[in-house]
């Protein structure tokens, strides 16, 4: 196991802690980052758009311990000022549009904030301060139309979406910016991660929430898409300390994080509905509307680089991660409908037509 600073670790700095900038704080990967990072000593500052800061739901118990700054990665000044006054040691950027079915629906958004911002961003690591180790969040979508089983660092990319296509760019400018100018910028190629936390809209969460409002008797059916897709599912708590071990080695480079198996769609329904006591079978229809215009069939990440070198491993299984979702979903409910708390439904996203 690699043993890196175990506590807070000192910067040139007088009396200084090291300090970290993450974007995309508010998300899911972004919360138990900076958890993790004030559990190592960190000082941790969050870049926040104006929409998002209005969303802070994920992050809310670390309200007094992380720093919000105000900023969006299509904005560089924004950007910029953000790095001058957290004057970070460390990156990492987080943000993006990441829902891959969304990707159809708004393209252009997507290539700007997933693809372009991260230009942004290493344009303004570069001209304020180039010695910023920087942690870019790739995906495990840039793999796409699979040729190899598991893929691995050195995998072809064939992304299938727009989200797929906007991250393959940012990939390939991260490693462009680090052989030009010599930053030491890191690309964790991460397959899906999961957690409580996750959004409503991703596959694993709309199954817990779903299996939970079914159990409840809040709801009597769970619509669904593909369910013969494939899926690496890790647990995003266990993947943030990836990010972290990337930085702190002598040399940057990039990392397959995954847990090197893989389970169809169904069979996460299947043990989520099994979990709650509920035969899945009668409660879910598969809706063509939910299929994606091209498809992912089939993700597995061969993670040996990350083992060999970082000494990281996956520690939480996939029926664990499905479990403690389910049970998180159940007890969130349990607590909203308790009498005299009114339900907080999600009236804006009702309005939309279903997410695939
Ligand atoms: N979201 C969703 N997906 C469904 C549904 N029914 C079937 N699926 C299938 O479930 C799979 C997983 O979908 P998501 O959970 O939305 O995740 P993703 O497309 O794999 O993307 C996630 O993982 C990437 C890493 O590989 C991330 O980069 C990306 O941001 C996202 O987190 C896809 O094959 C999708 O077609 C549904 O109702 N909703």
């Amino acid at each position: 196991m690699w043993s890196g600073p175990a506590a807070a670790s000192y910067t040139g700095r007088r009396s200084e802690l090291k300090r970290a900038l993450i974007t995309g704080i508010t998300g899911q990967d972004g919360s138990y980052l900076a958890e993790f990072l004030l559990g190592k000593g960190y000082r941790v500052y969050g870049l926040v758009r104006r929409s998002s800061a209005g969303n802070p739901e994920r992050i809310r118990h670390l309200e007094g311990q992380v720093h919000l700054l105000p900023g969006d990665m299509l904005d560089q000044p924004s950007l910029v000022a953000a790095l001058d006054q957290a004057e970070p040691d460390e990156v990492y950027n987080l943000a993006a549009q990441s829902y891959v079915g969304v990707s159809w629906q708004q393209p252009l958004l997507t290539a700007q904030v997933t693809g372009l911002g991260v230009t942004h961003l290493l344009e303004a690591i570069r001209t304020v301060n180039p010695k910023i180790r920087f942690y870019q969040a790739s995906s495990s979508e840039m793999f796409g139309r699979v040729r190899e089983i598991p893929q691995n660092e050195n995998t072809p990319f064939y992304p299938r979406s727009p989200y797929g296509a906007a991250k393959v760019y940012a990939h390939h400018i991260t490693v462009n910016y680090r052989e030009s100018y010599g930053l030491f910028a890191c690309c964790g190629i991460l397959f899906n991660h999961e957690s409580p936390r996750r959004g409503l809209e991703f596959v694993t969460r709309k199954v817990s929430d779903g299996v939970a409002r079914i159990k409840l008797g809040l709801a009597g059916e769970l619509r669904l898409g593909n369910l013969d897709s494939r899926r690496d599912w890790g647990y995003a708590g266990d993947y943030v300390e990836a990010m972290w071990l990337m930085l702190q080695q002598e040399e940057p480079g990039d990392y397959v994080i995954a847990t090197g198996e893989t389970h169809p769609v169904r069979e996460l329904v299947e043990t989520a509905f099994s979990h709650a006591g509920l035969d899945w079978r009668k409660y879910v229809v598969v809706d063509p509307a939910l299929y994606r215009p091209a498809e992912v069939e089939l993700l597995c990440g061969d993670y040996s680089r990350a083992r060999d070198r970082l000494g990281w491993r996956p520690k939480v299984t996939f029926a664990e991660l499905v479990q403690m979702m389910v049970d998180a979903d159940l007890e969130r409910w349990e607590k909203i409908l308790q009498p005299g708390r009114p339900v907080d439904g999600d009236a804006g996203a009702a309005l939309l037509p279903p997410a695939r």
